[in-house]
């Protein structure tokens, strides 16, 4: 106790003095005894001082308006100096910003250098982020396994699940002793697919085979030459299914680890979905949409999540910028979404602020990110048409007729899950920039 406060004495001091390591430390601790202010000023100090885990703090506070007010382009400028120097975490959403064109000027191939900065300074995530997007793009198959080893090896879990699933479907040369001892570590960081897994193995765990790989050596022109712009992926062929509501379904818009990836990614950020109350206008529960939910905004995502979410509007025939966020569903059994509309309705005075913000919501494109669940099907209540589709597979369904006006074929339903847990990427299109 004596010791602790000795301690804090000494951080105080050096946090005056003007230790940017010790304002940020003391920042921490004033944020989570409530005083924000102070913490505030403290977090400002250090990032001046060009600490790079309080320019991103601060950056994140700022994209949120947390304690400080909202500003995209303020939060771009504090990460922009990080990102150069291949701090990671600044990299990963300074990345995300230009991608998206938040707070900065729409620049993929700037994206690209900030994670291939990191690449080359060795981190193992930007490895991993890397790897992603080459499986996103279906290309360099060598190259993106090289990726996945070098960050696995780096004891990047993420990576590791990856190949341990490829090897549980004889893809990979990985030993069982190595797949077993990659399931025991990311078992303890609580990685969901790890527990799936680890029971599939029957080897022993065999740390002694965990050495570290090189990472590939790739130039940044060869990454831009072989990643293009998301939105302008081509798609995978679709299916018209469908005139009223029009319907199409794409097969395999997403590969197995991407999918999975949304389901690592969006598990610990889940909370009840929630309904504005048509009364009140508050958010609440209701059991008619009842399932888990989370929407990725910039902070949240990397270049992977977002490239996932540009390649649905690619699917939804609309540019990046048109989407809303991605939101990520999951339904445990009794679970289900009530027949709704997605389009935006107008109040009883025909206003609606949303309407006005970024037009109506034209289209709705679902990734199923699984497969192993019963019940769940999404059913167009009038027509009776439902789909399920099988993991990566895409629907895509107008809300509104040619003349924009709401096509009431469009009602539709998540049906109850039944057995095992669905896991849903949903994006809202909208007819003009989203702007939040
Ligand atoms: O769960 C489903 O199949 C439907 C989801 C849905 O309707 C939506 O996200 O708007
Ligand atoms: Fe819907």
């Amino acid at each position: 106790m004596e010791q602790q406060a000795v301690d804090m004495q000494a951080l105080a001091t050096a946090a005056k003095a003007g230790d940017p390591d010790a304002q940020y430390k003391m920042a921490a601790i004033l944020s989570g005894e409530g005083h924000r202010e102070q913490s505030v000023a403290l977090l400002k100090k250090a990032a001046a001082n060009g600490h790079a885990d309080a320019r991103y703090t601060l950056a994140t506070s700022t994209l949120l308006g947390l304690n400080v007010p909202r500003n995209p382009e303020h939060a771009a400028n504090i990460l922009a100096p990080t990102a150069a120097k291949g701090h990671l975490a600044s990299a990963r959403l300074y990345a995300v910003l230009q991608a998206m064109g938040h707070g900065c000027e729409k620049n993929w191939p700037a994206a690209i250098n900030n994670v291939m900065t990191t690449v080359q300074e060795g981190h193992a995530g930007a490895c991993r982020d890397l790897a992603l997007l080459l499986i996103l793009y279906r290309t360099q198959d060598d190259l993106s396994l090289q990726l996945l080893m070098a960050a696995a090896s780096r004891k990047d879990i993420i990576s590791a699940m990856i190949l341990v699933e490829r090897f549980l479907h004889g893809e990979t040369l990985l030993t069982p002793g190595l797949a077993k001892a990659w399931c025991a570590h990311a078992k303890q960081m609580g990685h969901p697919l790890a527990f799936q897994f680890e029971p599939q193995i029957s080897a022993e765990p065999d740390f002694s085979e965990v050495a570290v790989t090189d990472i590939p050596d790739i130039t940044t022109d060869d990454i831009k030459a072989l990643l293009a712009e998301p939105d302008s992926l081509p798609v995978p062929d679709a299916t018209y299914v469908l005139d009223r509501p029009r319907v199409k379904t794409i097969k395999g818009l997403f590969p197995r680890e991407i999918c999975n990836y949304l389901i690592a990614q969006s598990a610990p950020r889940l909370a009840p979905a929630r309904i504005i109350d048509p009364q009140t206008g508050a958010l609440r529960e209701d059991p008619y949409r009842k399932s888990y939910t989370v929407t990725l905004w910039p902070v949240d995502m990397d270049i992977v999540l977002f490239a996932a979410g540009a390649i649905m509007c690619a699917a939804g025939d609309a540019p990046s910028d048109h989407g809303e966020m991605t939101s990520i569903l999951a339904y445990e059994p009794g679970m289900q979404y009530g027949a709704h509309y997605d389009c935006l309705i107008p109040d009883a005075e025909g206003k609606n602020p949303e309407l006005e913000r970024s037009g109506q919501r034209p289209r709705t494109v679902l990734v199923y990110l699984n497969q192993e669940y019963d019940g769940g099907e999404t059913r167009f209540v009038r027509s009776e048409y439902q789909y399920k589709g099988e993991t990566g597979d895409a629907i895509v369904f107008d809300n509104v007729l040619d003349d924009g006006t709401i096509d009431e074929q469009s009602l539709h339903e998540g049906c109850p899950v039944t057995g095992g847990v669905k896991w849903l990427a949903s994006k809202w299109i909208r007819e003009k920039t989203y702007q939040f």
